[in-house]
């Protein structure tokens, strides 16, 4: 199987790169560029092969640049990676989070009582799942919390925010902000999709002094070493599954 990773930056795709390469690390390939001028960097470890994108900051950069490189190739799964903000104390700063839902958080309405989901607008949807059984066995592996990850085009900056997202989404682990891109670029191509956060802040006041970014990116790369052998497992089943839809 072969799967697209997509993070925001290359600081974010070198260190989920660097948990992929296998020991003793051979010569690595250069970045091949896509149309658009994505840099993807492939990883061929026995039994997964994966493609890491920098897609860009945001959900819509996300969303083009995944439906770039899902036109493009073969798939048959789809992880949103980077870092990302955690929610306390569940989620601390150097701990990574693995989505078991990745919801559109401010994707809707404001009314005057309160958010309405787009979803409950009547358009489209607010939440993608990722397969359960996936989710929960990469996070078990990635010793990560397994909860809800929110898609955000603001990074919260005031505890206001915070609790008002919190209260709305209770179970919440992380806020980024291009899983919920990332995700609706595979559901439209019928594709499966995970997200995993290196947590580097806490959701809440802004205080940029506070942020670990070094040890989300290390998490990360933690992470996807474990998640390895969970995505080649997964990938076995799926071409099983595949080789016996295709039989006549
Ligand atoms: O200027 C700030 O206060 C600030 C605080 C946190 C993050 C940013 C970014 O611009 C980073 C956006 C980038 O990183 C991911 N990320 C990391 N932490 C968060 C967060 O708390 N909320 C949302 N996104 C976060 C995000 O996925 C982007 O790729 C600025």
């Amino acid at each position: 199987m072969r799967a697209l990773i997509v993070t925001a930056v290359a600081a974010e795709a070198d260190s989920v790169a660097a948990g992929l390469t296998p020991h003793p690390d051979p010569a690595v390939p250069e970045p091949r560029t896509l149309p658009g001028g994505y840099a993807v960097l492939r990883r061929d470890l026995p039994g997964l092969a994966a493609d890491v994108l920098a897609g860009g900051v945001g959900p819509a950069a996300a969303a083009a640049a995944t439906a770039t490189a899902l036109a493009l190739g073969d798939y048959g799964l789809v992880v949103s990676a980077g870092i990302g903000g955690g929610f306390q104390p569940a989620a601390p700063p150097g701990s990574l989070v693995v989505a078991d839902a990745i919801v559109a958080a401010d994707l809707g309405a404001d009314t005057a009582d309160g958010f309405v989901p787009v979803q409950e607008l009547g358009f489209g949807r607010s939440v993608h799942l990722p397969p359960a059984e996936l989710a929960a066995h990469a996070g078990e592996a990635a010793g990560a919390l397994l909860a809800p990850v929110l898609t955000v085009s603001t990074v919260t900056g005031t505890a206001e925010r915070a609790a008002a997202l919190a209260a709305r989404h209770p179970s919440a682990g992380a806020e980024a902000m291009e899983g919920f891109g990332v995700a609706e670029a595979a559901a439209a191509h019928g594709l499966p999709v995970l997200e995993v956060r290196g947590i580097s802040n806490a959701v809440g006041p802004r205080d940029r002094d506070a942020w670990r970014i070094g040890d989300a990116l290390a998490a990360l790369t933690a992470g996807f070493r474990a998640l390895g052998p969970v995505l080649v497992h997964w990938g076995e089943q799926h071409e099983h599954r595949r080789e016996h839809r295709s039989r006549p």
